[in-house]
């Protein structure tokens, strides 16, 4: 029975091509981030409050304007369409019908402008990375017309992160078949004929570009997550002149950086390592969420990721001071498992699990869950 996002993860699992896996599940060196991610987060404890009104129970949020029905949203994932063909547009409809935003990757596998088109009137973020600068420039302008509402530049990737797994599995791009990936392909069917149908993913936003050659160099850069190591806080000024709306920093772990994106001019944190991808000495997300926190004093709204795979991580979080959180694998492990129905299934257990959690602490709103942390209960910092 697929009862919880771990009950998923164990269907992809099943399901998928290991290669494939292991690129979504897998983490830097040795997985000590990606396991701290998840035990900071389970050692936590909320002590309920009793005899308290939670008839009705509203887990909504305002973030920059905009109405969210649940306190998280999907995080930007890059390859997608590995997982399933057309997954961003998939992810980003449950992700509207789930009432939550999405957040599309630059590593999508289809044109942000299609995506878009998917939901239409839903919360969608575009994620940016920068390998260059012109063409990290033309795609703040193509996501701005498409309509993307914020933008998130990711800052904890200015070189890929060590990923045996996927060196292990001869996992890259373009696809290059080896008896061993054969195998993988051979053993996982029903995967193998989709993608077939499919034809292989591009870096479709790159591709899309438009800059004769540019694409072939960016999308080995990007292959390869091979940034522009000279982006700091000073060039940080012409993305922001560049973009109108709200400006989020992704990756963030240090309050003194948090006090810098405040400084610059940034509408926004999310509080992350990555899912422990990266930096395998990271602190989990959970852990420097505080210090990030009181660095920012409420000038900014502070998300967090890395982790979350249950509706009480969620409500610690908050607790915690985040405004919302993010999920990447998760959603994964959905549209790997059952497709579309596994993305609304996977939001949708997260969902009724931090009502129950919210009943349960006789916190009805989620403001109730912010004061957590003031009231004299057992919230560990
Ligand atoms: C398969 C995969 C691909 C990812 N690709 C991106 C990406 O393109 N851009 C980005 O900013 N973060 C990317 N991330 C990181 C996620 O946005 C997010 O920080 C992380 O997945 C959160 O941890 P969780 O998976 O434990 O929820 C990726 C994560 C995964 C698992
Ligand atoms: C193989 C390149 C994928 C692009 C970047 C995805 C990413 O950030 C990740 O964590 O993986």
């Amino acid at each position: 029975m697929l009862l919880n996002a771990d009950d998923f993860r164990e269907e992809a699992r099943r399901l998928l091509p290991r290669f494939v896996f292991d690129y979504v599940d897998g983490a830097a060196d040795d997985g000590d981030c990606l396991r701290r991610n998840r035990s900071d987060l389970e050692s936590l404890t909320l002590a309920p409050r009793v005899l308290r009104d939670t008839t009705v129970i509203d887990t909504s949020i305002e973030v920059f304007g905009r109405q969210w029905r649940v306190p998280f949203g999907i995080a930007p994932t890059g390859l997608n369409g590995l997982v399933q063909p057309g997954g961003d547009a998939i992810l980003s409809a449950a992700a509207d019908r789930a009432g939550a935003p999405f957040a599309l990757s630059t590593a999508s596998n289809m044109r942000l402008e299609d995506v878009r088109a998917a939901a239409p009137g839903g919360v969608q973020w575009m994620q940016l990375y920068v390998m260059h600068r012109e063409m990290a420039q033309r795609i703040v302008q193509r996501a701005q017309k498409a309509g993307y509402q914020a933008l998130v530049l990711t800052v904890d990737v200015p070189v890929s992160g060590n990923r045996e797994l996927d060196a292990r599995n001869g996992f890259k791009m373009p696809f290059r078949p080896t008896p061993k990936l054969a195998w993988d392909l051979i053993t996982h069917p029903r995967w193998a004929l989709r993608a077939a149908r499919a034809g292989a993913p591009d870096f479709a936003n790159i591709t899309a570009d438009g800059a004769d050659a540019g694409s072939a160099s960016m999308q080995a850069a990007l292959l390869a997550r091979a940034m522009d190591r000279s982006l700091v806080w000073e060039t940080l000024a012409r993305l922001r002149d560049d973009w109108k709306g709200p400006l989020l920093l992704k990756g963030l772990l240090h309050p003194h950086d948090a006090r810098l994106a405040v400084e610059h001019g940034v509408d926004g944190l999310i509080v992350s390592n990555h899912g422990g991808r990266q930096l395998d000495a990271s602190p989990s997300a959970i852990s420097a969420l505080p210090g990030v926190v009181a660095a920012v004093q409420g000038r900014m709204p502070v998300f967090m990721d890395s982790g979350i795979r249950r509706g009480t991580h969620i409500a610690k979080a908050i607790a915690l001071g985040a405004t919302g959180v993010f999920v990447g694998r998760p959603v994964l492990y959905g549209l790997a498992a059952r497709g579309a129905v596994g993305v609304d299934r996977v939001l949708g257990l997260l969902a009724e699990e931090l009502v129950r959690t919210m009943t349960l602490l006789g916190t009805p709103r989620i403001a109730d869950l912010r004061s957590l942390i003031d009231a004299p209960l057992n919230v560990r910092q």
